[in-house]
């Protein structure tokens, strides 16, 4: 039911289509059985001590008549179900990947790649899968099953009743054979993601473990995943089996207990065969064959209504909420406003962020400083809102951007951080995404303000070279210039850099900032750094330690007041006479 109510809440548009291919598909079933009920009819009538061959035809036609009707209403019912059971699938992709879009980074993240990919690959084909073959031949096989049985009934009531009773018989059997099926393919679908995610780890790893020589101890881990996948078909299938086998054969006992029927009926009562016994028989032995063939469709089903449960836990995580607009898209004011934030949702959440609070005026540059792990990427992560804070706020031109819609927000930050991805496209691409529309000049500008030029120049196809898959076929320092050119076509008001030039060696990075600092003109910068030297012409400098602020003012005054700055700042003009022997 959860499987039909999940593919009903998709039919966006094609209910009516999906309800007409339904229909169908319940009339098909009906005309399935129908050639048997008329044979039936024809044998009752054959057996007539005054019967003809004359009386055959009107059965033959009204058989040859039923099949054409089933072949019009199985055309019916699969061009509307595969219009319908498409759409479900198109409706699945589009709001999953839509819903990605919309889900806050932080949430985002506790779903591996994996686990998202699988939901727009194989969770979707199995509900297309579902929605279309299994439930109509499901669905078929249960109407033909069930006339077949009432004809049964109808043709010898105790011969009937005995096949029915079978039947009955069989369906706990069955549906316990179900709860194993869906708990066996939630556990196989469990242990293939954590193998999947083994393999990923193992293959993207492969020169952390060769460096390590680890690879033999990596490649184990695989194996036991490999194994416990292995494990769960063994461990499950016996159990499976037996209870599935247990339910048909009950099923199949329909024909016995038939027979049983008609010898007591023969001893106790008309005591000759009835006419009505050998297509009784016959019958009983097609509604178990339709029943079955239903069945046969219960394991895909069962695999189909796991991934409407897997997709519906991911559409029920919240989105990023807001809607209003900014009132102007220049000269926005950013503050944080008594800022905590913890990572983790619950009360025990360690606390990264503790009560910060500091303005950047528009079209100014703030840096963020601190020792390793004091929060300053955090304070980066909130301000693109991947987090919501825990307490406070953080405003954009007086507007808590909690409150904001997000695309606005998302229009007016640029962000280049320390990890940087490209796509398996051309360098024009990927630096384009930054302003799809803009000209050959600009992009050049860019270009060129990112010190990529050189490198474009050296490249065979120049902007149009393919850069590899996340940009592997580029060095370190030549992605973080791709992502700079990328943040300043964007030419959004505010630039969040955390970390972007530390695979930069210092001349290039020198360079680029001269060029950046002409082309963000009148932006406001908000720089995550490490190496002291690039931000010292800050307009301010925010000292993080441990979470909080201690000190923040101008590099001039932070010197001079001796603070943690003053000692940050010291130890890196020693590191910088360092030589390692
Ligand atoms: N996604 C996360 N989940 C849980 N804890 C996190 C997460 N990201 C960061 N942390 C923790 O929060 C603290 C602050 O991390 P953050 O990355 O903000 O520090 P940072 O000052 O930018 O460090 P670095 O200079 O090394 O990049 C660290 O203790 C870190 O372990």
């Amino acid at each position: 039911m959860r499987l039909f109510a999940f593919i009903g809440s998709h039919l966006v548009g094609y209910r009516g289509r999906y309800l007409a291919g339904t229909a169908a598909v319940f009339l098909e079933g009906a005309m399935t059985a129908a050639p048997m009920i008329i044979a039936g009819l024809a044998l009752v009538v054959l057996t007539r001590a005054d019967a003809t061959p004359a009386d055959i035809w009107p059965y033959g036609a009204a058989i040859v008549l039923a099949t054409l009707f089933r072949i019009v209403l199985v055309r019916v019912a699969w061009l509307n179900l595969f219009r319908g059971g498409g759409a479900v699938t198109l409706s699945v992709r589009e709001r999953v990947a839509e819903h990605m879009r919309r889900v806050p980074l932080g949430i985002l993240s506790r779903w591996t790649p994996a686990r998202l990919a699988n939901l727009l690959t194989d969770d979707a084909r199995w509900i297309y899968e579902a929605s279309t073959i299994a439930a109509s031949l499901m669905l078929a096989g249960i109407v033909s099953g069930v006339a077949l049985l009432i004809a049964a009934i109808a043709f010898n009531l105790p011969v009937g009743l005995a096949a029915a009773g079978a039947a009955a018989l069989s369906i706990p059997a069955l549906a316990w054979a179900g709860h194993l099926l869906r708990r066996m393919v939630r556990r196989r679908v469990a242990d293939v993601a954590e193998g999947n995610q083994r393999i990923g780890e193992y293959a993207e790893g492969i020169a952390v473990f060769r460096s390590f020589g680890r690879t033999g101890a990596a490649l184990e881990t695989y194996r036991a995943a490999a194994a416990d996948m292995r494990d769960t078909m063994i461990g499950g299938t016996p159990p499976l089996s037996a209870v599935s086998a247990a339910g048909r054969s009950v099923l199949d006992m329909g024909v016995p207990l038939a027979l049983i029927a008609l010898a007591a009926l023969l001893a106790y009562g008309e005591g000759a065969v009835p006419k009505s016994a050998v297509p009784t028989i016959l019958l009983v032995l097609a509604s178990i064959g339709a029943f079955s063939a239903a069945l046969a469709q219960g394991a895909l089903i069962g695999t189909a209504e796991r991934a409407a449960r897997e997709l519906d836990r991911f559409l029920a995580e919240p989105v990023l909420g807001g809607a209003n607009a900014l009132g102007r898209t220049q000269h926005l004011e950013l503050a944080f406003e008594s800022v905590s934030f913890g990572y983790g949702a619950d009360e025990t959440a360690v606390q990264t962020l503790a009560d910060i609070s500091f303005i950047v005026p528009p079209g100014t540059t703030t840096a963020i400083v601190g020792a390793s792990g004091a929060g300053k990427s955090t304070i980066a992560a909130l301000i693109l809102r991947f987090f919501d804070v825990t307490s406070g706020r953080i405003t954009l031109d007086g507007c808590d951007i909690r409150d904001l819609d997000p695309s606005a927000l998302q229009a007016a930050i640029a962000f280049v951080g320390q990890d940087v991805h490209l796509f398996r496209d051309t360098l024009r691409a990927n630096i384009l995404l930054g302003d799809p529309s803009a000209s050959d000049a600009r992009l050049r500008e860019v270009v060129a303000a990112a010190r990529l030029d050189e490198l474009v120049a050296a490249l065979a196809d120049g902007l149009d070279t393919i850069v590899g898959d996340g940009g592997r076929t580029l060095s370190g320092g030549e992605r973080q210039r791709v992502a700079i050119a990328r943040a300043l076509l964007k030419n959004a008001p505010i630039i969040v850099l955390d970390e972007a030039t530390s695979a930069i060696d210092p001349i290039t990075e020198l360079a680029l900032q001269r060029a950046f600092a002409v082309l963000a003109r009148g932006r406001t910068l908000i720089v995550v750094a490490h190496r002291l030297r690039t931000i010292a012409g800050a307009d301010c400098i925010v000292v993080l330690d441990r979470g909080r602020i201690v000190e923040s003012g101008r590099h001039e005054r932070l010197l001079e007041d001796g603070g943690l700055y003053a000692r940050l700042w010291n130890a890196q003009a020693r590191a910088a006479g360092w030589s390692v022997r």
